[in-house]
């Protein structure tokens, strides 16, 4: 009986290696989806531990998360290549705004994540099951981008209570994900952030993921991602009127960075 088992289980596993072997779209498809399947039923175990240890909705719970999501990269043969975390040791809060590529990012972020610093997110990702409640315990603070206003509500009170709270933020200027290999313009709300706080902000790069992942090209193989965190930038002094400037600064700082760490250098120095 369990030798029957075995054997079926071992002739599915080859049926799958030979498909994947033979269709770069059922490769794609099987290796994503064994991606959400292990962020789905991660969270669910994880969220119990959450609210045991912490009893509900906070930051502190980004540490069991991250201990949890750092595992992940293992078994999709993806190594993080870090640079420049001692950027991160400001005293008190900052925010932190990064390259924003794929659902993969999320590895990406724990794998540099400082203690007490909550994301940014769509609202949308509160509703995606035992994700949504992951993010919630984990502190993510949720805004609805098809309205500015309240989104500018949001962030207004965040700027109010992180100096309290003494948390770092971590922003997608980008506001949604990009596999271009270049970045989006930058949204604004980070840098309003940041200038109504006073705080620095911290510039983290994720080198292109285009030679490994393209999901229009149906490629997701292994591969290597180079991180740097970059100098912080002091806001102390700026007022609503230098936001525009700051934001440009930090494009081409980042942008400059994404190239380098691509190896498209020389590229960065065209944009405006
Ligand atoms: C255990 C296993 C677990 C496995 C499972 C995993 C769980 C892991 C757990 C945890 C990881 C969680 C990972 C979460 C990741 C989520 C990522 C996302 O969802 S990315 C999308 C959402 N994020 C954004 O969109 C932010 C960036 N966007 C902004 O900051 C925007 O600026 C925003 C939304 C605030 C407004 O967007 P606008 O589209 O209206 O664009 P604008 O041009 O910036 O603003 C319009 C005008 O308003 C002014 N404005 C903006 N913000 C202002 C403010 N705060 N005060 C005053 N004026 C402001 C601007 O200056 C602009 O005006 P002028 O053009 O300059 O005249
Ligand atoms: C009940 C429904 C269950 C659905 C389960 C969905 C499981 C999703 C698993 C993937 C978890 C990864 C979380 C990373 C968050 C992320 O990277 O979100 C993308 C958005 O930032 C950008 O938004 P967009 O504008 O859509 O590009």
């Amino acid at each position: 009986m369990e030798l029957g088992w075995l054997l079926w289980g071992a002739a599915v596993l080859l049926l799958l290696h030979l498909l994947m072997e033979l269709s770069p779209a059922v490769n794609f498809v099987l290796r994503i989806g064994f991606y959400y399947v292990l962020c789905i039923v991660c969270s669910g175990l994880t969220a119990p531990v959450c609210l045991l240890v912490n009893g509900g909705r906070t930051v502190k719970n980004m540490r069991i998360i991250k201990t949890v999501v750092k595992s992940f990269k293992y078994f999709f043969g993806l190594r993080f290549e870090v640079k420049g975390l001692e950027n991160f040791d400001v005293e008190g809060p900052a925010i932190i705004v990064s390259n924003h590529q794929s659902i993969l990012d999320m590895m990406g972020l724990m794998e540099v994540l400082p203690d007490g610093c909550v994301q940014v997110g769509k609202k949308e990702l509160m509703y995606a099951g035992t994700v949504g409640l992951i993010t919630y315990l984990g502190g993510v603070i949720f805004i609805n981008r098809k309205s500015t206003t309240s989104a500018k509500m949001v962030m207004a009170e965040v700027a109010k209570t992180m100096t309290a709270d003494n948390v770092k933020v971590w922003v997608y200027p980008e506001g949604t994900r990009n596999c271009t290999g270049d970045l989006l313009p930058f949204k604004k709300g980070a840098f309003h952030l940041a200038v109504q706080a006073q705080v620095p902000v911290i510039p983290v790069v994720y080198s292109s993921f285009t030679t490994f992942y393209n999901p229009k090209k149906n490629l997701f193989t292994s591969g290597k991602i180079k991180v740097e965190v970059l100098p912080p930038i002091e806001t102390k002094g700026l007022t609503s009127d230098d936001v525009s400037d700051l934001t440009d600064r930090c494009y081409n700082i980042m942008r400059e960075t994404l190239f380098r760490l691509s190896g498209r250098s020389g590229e960065g120095k065209d944009s405006s």
